[in-house]
């Protein structure tokens, strides 16, 4: 389990910090490869709490953040928010929660994200979940989500594409080269995706009963 600093808490001449110990299951893959529809089967199976890197940037937005502006533009043209910004806020939930188990969607999506979100919390994650799954099926089920996202639109959707495939894969290989991936036919109807996720997190669950 990684371990983060409760800044709350953290003492104010030096003293030690009180820290609050986190598992993290990062969950990556293509844009629109499913990931925010199986990590709400998994907060329903497994007791995870699910933290979209995409979701609180786009929360910011709306908060009226100083960075919002700058987000938006981002996330318009499907590039990558500079990771202070991603991290924080990351973090921040974290620390917020009651919860002691996260999964983590669409982060880290390239190196940055990675040793950035690394080197601030500390935290190694248990597994990375990766959903693999054909441009031309994601492309498909982005084009009819219907959820009025600014970047669900073919010109943002190709941009996104090659962002993944140029910066995301890469941190999914340095994970790969660390034997934490757990890579899943995502292509396959909702159900029987679902059904191999919960293959992998009933297995991580017994091995940790067992010990
Ligand atoms: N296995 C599936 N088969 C068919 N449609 C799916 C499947 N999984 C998800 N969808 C649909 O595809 C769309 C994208 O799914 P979702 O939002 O979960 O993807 P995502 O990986 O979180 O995408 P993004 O990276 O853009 O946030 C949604 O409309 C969802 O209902
Ligand atoms: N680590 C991240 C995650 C997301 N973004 C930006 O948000 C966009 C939408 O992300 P989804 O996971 O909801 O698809 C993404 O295209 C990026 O512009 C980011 O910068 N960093
Ligand atoms: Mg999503």
């Amino acid at each position: 389990m990684g371990t983060v600093v409760d800044a709350a808490n953290k003492g104010v001449n030096g003293s030690l910090p009180n820290e609050k110990k986190f598992k993290v299951v990062f969950v990556l893959g293509g844009p629109g490869s499913g990931k925010g529809t199986q990590c709400a089967n998994i907060v329903e199976h497994f007791g995870f709490t699910h933290l979209s890197a995409g979701d609180l940037l786009r929360a910011e937005i709306k908060s009226g953040s100083e960075n919002g502006t700058m987000i938006q533009n981002m996330i318009k043209e499907g590039k990558i928010v500079p990771s202070e910004v991603t991290v924080k806020l990351l973090q921040r939930a974290m620390q917020e929660s009651d919860n002691d188990k996260f999964l983590i969607d669409g982060f880290p999506r390239n190196e940055e994200n990675r040793a950035a979100f690394e080197n601030v919390t500390g935290i190694v994650p248990e597994f990375v979940l990766f959903f693999d799954c054909s441009e031309e099926e994601m492309e498909k089920r982005l084009l009819s989500r219907n959820q009025g996202r600014d970047d669900d639109n073919i010109e943002t959707i190709k941009k996104r594409f090659n962002v993944f495939v140029e910066s995301s894969l890469p941190v999914i290989e340095y994970y790969g080269s660390k034997g934490k991936v757990q890579k899943i036919d995502a292509c396959k109807p909702v159900e029987e995706v679902f059904a191999a996720v919960k293959a992998i997190f009933t297995q991580v669950h017994e091995k940790e009963v067992v010990g």
